[in-house]
């Protein structure tokens, strides 16, 4: 980015592979202060394995993983530590503790990295809770007993509850009814405009990456084939850009 924002993540040369199945090769990619960074790509480009590199969860075989300018690889346990409270990742599947109820898993980040009392935590979940659109009726259920779009509000309540700096988002609207999707729009485009937060989004839905993307990357064939601005995507006409920008029946979409 041209107006000298620090760069907050940076993956720089990285191979990564499966077996014999070659995921990245070379991949170069700057996340900058402040941004909203959309990654799109065709199902099994790597675009979860990406968020995994980034987020320091897997290392890649050959390259960099940087977070602010350090080497994830190279970093010692509070290095490691003080990355991740700094650092939230709200994975696909979820993954909200079975076990333990709504406040609990909201409340979990609060209670492990924090000195607040339970009736501060409690009041911080329930205005977690808010923002994604559930009310204080859903604190005591256990995760099961909420339905999967419940299940992602509940999961993004928990990534914003610690005030991270940057956010991590694998797919925060798959599978949820429009007016969820646009609520959780709604919601990272707050955490913008008010905390100014870094995210990395993860996404299929062209309409969420439109509006809430400064910057788009489109993986390809093993690397950032595309990086630029919503304009630049909407204008581009690269093939395995207009597949995003497209219709099935090859109508171009304003997004
Ligand atoms: N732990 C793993 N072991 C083996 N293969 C893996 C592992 N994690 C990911 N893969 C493979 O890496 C490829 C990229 O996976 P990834 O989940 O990143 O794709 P994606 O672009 O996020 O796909 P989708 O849009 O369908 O979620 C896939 O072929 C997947 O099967």
């Amino acid at each position: 980015m041209a107006d000298g924002r620090a760069r907050v993540l940076e993956a720089r040369g990285v191979d990564m592979a499966f077996g014999d199945k070659q995921i990245f090769e070379g991949l170069d990619l700057s996340v900058y202060e402040g941004e909203v960074l959309v990654i799109i790509g065709f199902s099994g480009s790597g675009k979860s394995v990406l968020l995994k590199l980034l987020s320091g969860l897997i290392e890649p075989p050959r390259g960099v993983v940087r977070y602010r300018d350090q080497d994830i690889a190279d970093m010692r346990e509070p290095e490691l530590v003080s990355m991740r409270k700094s650092m939230s990742h709200v994975f696909q599947s979820n993954a909200l503790f079975d076990s333990i109820n709504v406040l609990e898993n909201v409340g979990f980040g609060l209670l492990e990295h924090t000195k607040m009392g339970d009736a501060e935590i409690r009041a911080r979940v329930v205005q977690c809770l808010e923002w994604v659109g559930l009310g204080e009726e859903v604190l005591m259920r256990m995760p099961a007993q909420l339905s999967g779009g419940m299940q992602k509000r509940v999961a993004l309540a928990r990534a914003v509850a610690t005030e991270p700096r940057i956010i991590l988002y694998d797919d925060p609207t798959g599978g949820l009814d429009p007016i969820s999707v646009t609520r959780i729009g709604d919601m990272i485009e707050n955490l913008q405009n008010e905390l100014r937060l870094t995210s990395v989004i993860v996404t299929g839905d062209m309409k969420i990456a439109f509006r809430v993307a400064d910057r788009m990357a489109l993986i390809h064939q093993g690397h950032i084939a595309h990086l630029g601005t919503p304009d630049y995507f909407r204008e581009c006409d690269a093939p395995e850009v207009i597949e995003f920008v497209r219709d099935p029946e090859g109508q171009a979409i304003r997004y």
